[in-house]
């Protein structure tokens, strides 16, 4: 058994005032693992998709396939994040042939041409005229023509049609078998993934609740239990998620109270009153 990615006591914070947006986390992932990372917004996701990417410096034991992602970046790791879309560049008036051919599709011809059909690209798109989801579309061709060896995938799915989004998961799931390519993929949306991940990974509070889970659940799995104790009309992925974030509420609401801290509602304060009799320019109209 190869391992694809090893984290070691992973702690990491944005500034030293932040709370530790990672704390403590030790993985393995096996090489040909599709896993899927399930948390709560905050559980730490995307700062651990990062910083495997090398895309944020920290100390530690952080390994891919090996090797160290700060100090001996191993080749074949592609990151595709949200951020992409947001990049004025990627908005600029540009025809789609180009935008790709700046981006080294002529060496990635075969699997380019793939790539554009099953994500229904036209290549004479221009980037600035283009909606969310067709730029998504693009960003796909462009981080997938490249062979990849592990793929860290942050929620990137979220804006394609169902159609191209199906398209888009059984092309991951057939390259990843073909290849033995490793993929984490961060998200929120279970829909259509049943046949997908190998593995189902918990994030809570920027670490991980116990080791990636194999998926299809084996037998004897006590999580079979949480599954069927739903009473949610829904996939079962879809179940232990909900199962899985509804705990981390419990959990971060003690923790939170602990610290003496509060989300939600707050009675109102003094500052708030001040406020709005300063500011609030509604009144009266
Ligand atoms: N740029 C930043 N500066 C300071 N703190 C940050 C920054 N980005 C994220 N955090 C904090 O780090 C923690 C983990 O954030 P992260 O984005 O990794 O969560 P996530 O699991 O990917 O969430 P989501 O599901 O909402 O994308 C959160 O508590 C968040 O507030």
């Amino acid at each position: 058994m190869v391992i694809a990615i090893s984290v070691r006591n992973l702690s990491f914070s944005f500034n030293q005032a932040d709370e530790t947006a990672l704390k403590n986390l030790s993985m393995d992932i096996e090489q040909g693992s599709r896993c899927l990372l399930v948390g709560a917004n905050g559980a730490g996701k995307s700062t651990l998709l990062r910083i495997l990417a090398g895309k944020r410096l920290t100390k530690g034991h952080v390994q891919v396939y090996g090797k160290d992602v700060f100090q001996n970046q191993p080749s074949g790791i592609t990151y595709l994040g949200t951020e992409w879309a947001m990049n004025p560049v990627v908005r600029g008036d540009i025809r789609v042939s180009e935008f790709l051919d700046s981006v080294g599709g002529f060496r990635h011809k075969d699997r380019r041409d793939t790539l554009l059909n099953i994500l229904d690209v036209d290549v004479d798109w221009r980037m600035h005229q283009i909606s969310d989801g067709e730029r998504r579309r693009v960003q796909l061709v462009m981080g997938l023509m490249v062979p990849w060896t592990l793929l860290l995938l942050d929620e990137v799915t979220v804006d394609l049609d169902v159609v191209v989004r199906t398209d888009l998961i059984n092309f991951l799931i057939a390259e990843s078998k073909e290849r033995n390519a490793t993929i984490l993929y961060a998200t929120h949306i279970f829909d259509g993934l049943f046949n997908f991940p190998t593995h189902v990974m918990h994030m809570r509070l920027g670490s991980n609740v116990g080791n990636p889970e194999p998926w299809p659940l084996v037998p004897q799995s006590p999580l079979h239990h949480i599954i069927k104790q739903s009473n949610v009309e829904a996939s079962p992925l879809l179940k232990l998620a909900l199962a899985w974030l509804r705990e981390d509420l419990v959990y971060r609401r003690e923790y939170e109270k602990s610290i003496d801290r509060q989300r939600g509602a707050r009675s109102e304060t003094t500052d708030s009153e001040t406020f709005y009799s300063r500011f609030d320019y509604w009144k009266g109209k």
